[in-house]
């Protein structure tokens, strides 16, 4: 058996389950998803969770660190377009259920499903690799024993879900800065941030929702943005906006780009022109980018309880430099920055995620050079990931049950180039929209392979 080291103990198929040859990597919406319908496929599988309990990032200091959500956090998709079909999320809850909410919801699901006999908790995977017959080494190290062996199982297939959202990327700004510097990853609450000039780097979905949070307990907010983004409001005319999307698309049965283009005007008549509050007018249309949800952030800046800043030139000490030549004194940087997807037990060698270009992955899911090596949770879809996830679950546990085969090479080949050249004609070519997918066609995909067309 290639790569094992002397102190690691081999079991092959025993343990959590006798039966079980596939493995899940991550106990959050994406690992338990998939769990559940593999057990209504009658397939059986073990999961290992680096935490305590379920719930990955939606688990607010979640004991595996790998959680970057913050007591303010609410998800960005409305309740009535989150929901597992056979799972609704009851109708007394909020809108935008709050990181509390859907963890509670997500509990409530695992305990249904009865899914946490499955699960391994506090455990590491360390290393995943090939074992050279078409199946995978899987290393364990049980958390709370470091110096103990590791253990390693075989399985024919690893699902990897453990999230795209928890290694932050850091920007590389010239100088030196004297006061704190954090990432978004890390940012909890405003409390230690009570009288300071804050500036928070970026202007995704983390970057503003931080800047809202600490705006009223913050002397100042600075927010800096090299490209700017299109901000959309989270409400319009008293509905989710993604609410409105969908009754365009589903009810009255328009073209997305059409309903995207609708939508925009009725977004510009509700938040009018974001220029005018000092958020620049992004040199890409649209719909080339992930816009920016924020119902507060331009009434922030209107009150000037936020202030926006171009990209960072240089950090000098207690002041920093911006691109239009003017300086600030700042306290605490917080960079928003975004997260780099990286699968810390993978060799590069066998799978990695390079450059702005989209994974090697078929339908998103299946590793090309090794289709034992499953991937879920890996898309980013404007609009909601969890029902998009939800349909990855029962297409995996299709393939792994064996209703669906998988095509030979040469056509996941011409399926994945063809993915990648709609995602460069549709987005702007940057890492950040690498897992980008349309939810609709993605969704379509899927569905059609399951019937089998
Ligand atoms: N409420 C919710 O449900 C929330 C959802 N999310 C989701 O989590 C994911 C990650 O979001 P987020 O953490 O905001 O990260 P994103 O990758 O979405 O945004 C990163 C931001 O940082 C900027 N940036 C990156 N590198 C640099 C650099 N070197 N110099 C200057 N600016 C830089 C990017 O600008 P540029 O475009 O120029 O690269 C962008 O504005 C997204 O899918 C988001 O929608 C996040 C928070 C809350």
């Amino acid at each position: 058996m290639d790569g094992l080291n002397s102190r690691d103990q081999v079991s092959v198929m025993s343990g959590v389950s006798a039966a079980a040859d596939i493995c899940i990597i991550g106990a959050g919406v994406s690992g338990l998803t998939a769990g559940k319908a593999l057990k209504d496929a009658g397939v059986a599988y073990d999961c290992y969770d680096l935490g305590s309990n379920i719930g990955g990032m939606w688990r607010y200091e979640n004991d595996s660190g790998t959680s970057s959500a913050y007591r303010s956090l609410h998800i960005d998709s409305s309740r009535q377009s989150l929901a597992w079909p056979d799972f609704q999320i009851p109708d007394d809850l909020p809108d935008y259920l709050s990181h509390a909410q859907v963890l509670e919801h997500l509990e409530r699901y695992a305990e249904t499903f009865g899914l946490h006999d499955s699960i391994r908790f506090r455990t590491r995977v360390e290393r995943v690799e090939p074992d050279g017959e078409g199946g995978w080494n899987v290393h364990l190290r049980a958390v709370d024993a470091p110096d103990a062996p590791a253990e390693v199982r075989r399985y024919r297939t690893v699902i990897i879900a453990n999230g795209h959202l928890s290694d932050p990327k850091y920007p590389d700004f010239p100088g030196d800065f004297s006061g704190t510097q954090s990432h978004s990853h890390h940012y909890r609450k405003a409390d230690p941030y009570e009288d300071q000039t804050v500036l928070v780097v970026g202007i995704g979905n983390s970057a503003v929702d931080i800047a809202v949070d600490l705006a009223r307990r913050a002397r100042q907010v600075l927010l800096s943005t090299r490209r700017s983004a299109w901000i959309m409001p989270k409400y319009i005319a008293g509905l989710p906006t993604d609410r409105w999307l969908g009754f365009m698309v589903r009810k009255l049965k328009l073209p997305v780009p059409m309903a995207r283009g609708l939508l925009r005007h009725v977004a510009r008549l509700a938040i009018g022109n974001q220029e005018r509050f000092g958020v620049p007018r992004p040199e890409h249309p649209i719909w080339r980018e992930h816009a920016t949800l924020s119902q507060d952030l331009l009434s922030y800046l209107g009150h000037g309880w936020i202030r926006m800043k171009p990209n960072v030139e240089l950090l000098d000490g207690e002041e920093v430099l911006f691109t239009d030549g003017t300086r600030e004194q700042v306290d605490a940087i917080i960079y928003a920055t975004g997260y780099k997807t990286t699968f810390p037990f993978l060799d590069p060698g066998v799978f990695s995620i390079q450059d702005a270009r989209p994974p090697a992955l078929y339908r998103r899911i299946v590793s090309r050079d090794h289709p034992g090596l499953f991937f879920t949770g890996l898309v980013q879809p404007v609009g909601p990931t969890i029902p998009l996830v939800e349909i990855q679950a029962r297409w995996m546990a299709k393939v792994l049950s064996g209703e669906i085969t998988l095509p030979p090479k040469e056509e996941m080949d011409q399926e994945i180039e063809r993915h990648r050249g709609n995602v460069a004609k549709r987005y702007l070519n940057a890492a950040r929209y690498t897992l980008e997918v349309d939810f609709k066609e993605y969704a379509g995909e899927l569905n059609k392979d399951m019937q089998g067309k």
